[in-house]
């Protein structure tokens, strides 16, 4: 008999027709408390679980006596308790890689978007505003040769850093746990503490993954750091910040700009004081949203979830040492 498994997110037909040759697959709308009580018995059974974004915790796992592999469509994985994965050895999988490029695009967007002011003045030529030549209440700030900082120089920020060297000639600064000789000698780039990288670069972006050490790493203090020219991004996740600590430093001219594709809450309440900032750019969490890199990571992890019901954890998994 084929293990069953949980499927939460909507995939292409053909993906879904693979995961159905391996496994009995039952899917669901979400991981909400009513939906697994309504299909209780497909969560008892079930030994593999494959979605994105949902909250899987130790209530949820409770109910999935059986589950001994969880999939997830996207990189980031602070929405699953590892520590009660890990106590039930249950492999957790993610997509690394196949979406690194299309995030990078993403952040050099927002840079170059919040510097330009692209989505504000775009918005002035529709609402009929361009009838004469522009002055400088229409201009921006330069983003070539400027210095960038990353803060969190993985995957993405080396992606980050190898446009902006190459594509902006921007000298670039990071902070990460430790140094990245790859990019050291790729990009040029200069380690430093983030005191340092607060201060000295032009942009300062961020792309770390949201753990408890990250939580509120940005706040008051650090943006007091910056450059009142400075142009913040954020694309990790949201709570690495500290939103009200953000929009105080937009609104008095402590920093000159913001581009954002994450936020503490998701979706960002439409009353956010952000979103009436004409020195804001908000994305809807859409570093990832393409449609080819979308779909290459549900292949991921559909082959990640197959790899991991077959044992095979060797590649992309997180916890493969809790695995034994
Ligand atoms: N906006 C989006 O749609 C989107 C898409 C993909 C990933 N992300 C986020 O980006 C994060 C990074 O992705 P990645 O593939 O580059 O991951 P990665 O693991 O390759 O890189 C993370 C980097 O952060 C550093 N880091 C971790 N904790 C730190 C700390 N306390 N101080 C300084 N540096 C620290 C690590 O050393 C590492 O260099 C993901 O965890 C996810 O949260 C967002």
């Amino acid at each position: 008999m084929k293990p069953s498994v949980i499927l939460y997110k909507a995939l292409p037909d053909n993906l879904y027709q693979k995961l159905e040759e391996h496994f009995a697959v039952i899917q669901v709308a979400n991981l909400k408390p009513e939906t697994v009580e309504q299909h209780a018995e497909a969560f008892a059974n079930a030994q593999g679980l494959l979605g994105s974004s949902e909250t899987v915790d130790t209530a949820l796992l409770e109910k999935m006596p059986k589950l001994r592999a969880t999939s997830t469509i996207s990189v980031g994985y602070d929405n699953f308790d590892v520590d009660a994965l890990n106590a039930r050895k249950i492999a957790l999988m993610h997509t690394p890689t196949v979406l690194t490029e299309t995030v990078a695009d993403t952040m050099m967007a927002l840079v170059l978007s919040s510097a330009r002011r692209i989505v504000e003045v775009a918005e002035r030529v529709k609402a009929g505003e361009w009838t004469k030549g522009i002055g400088p209440d229409w201009f921006g700030i330069d983003v070539h040769h400027k210095t960038l900082g990353i803060v969190g120089m993985g995957r993405i920020g080396l992606a980050l850093a190898q446009r902006a060297h190459f594509g902006f000639g921007m000298p670039v600064l990071y902070n990460a746990r430790r140094h990245h000789p790859e990019a050291e000698e790729r990009f040029n780039a200069r380690y430093c503490d983030l005191d340092t990288l607060l201060q000295e670069a032009d942009f300062v972006c961020l792309v770390l993954p949201l753990t408890d050490e990250t939580h509120h790493l940005i706040g008051a203090e650090q943006f007091a750091k910056m450059k009142n020219s400075a142009v913040f991004i954020n694309a990790g996740r949201g709570p690495v910040v500290d939103e009200q600590a953000l929009i105080e430093a937009l609104k008095t001219g402590q920093i000159h700009a913001a581009g954002l594709d994450v936020f503490e809450q998701e979706p960002l309440d439409k009353d956010s004081p952000l979103l009436s900032l004409p020195n804001v750019v908000a994305l809807p969490h859409i570093g990832s949203a393409t449609h080819e890199t979308r779909y290459n990571m549900a292949a991921c992890a559909v082959d990640n979830l197959i790899d991991a019901l077959n044992g095979k954890v060797d590649k992309n998994c997180v916890n493969p040492q809790a695995i034994g």
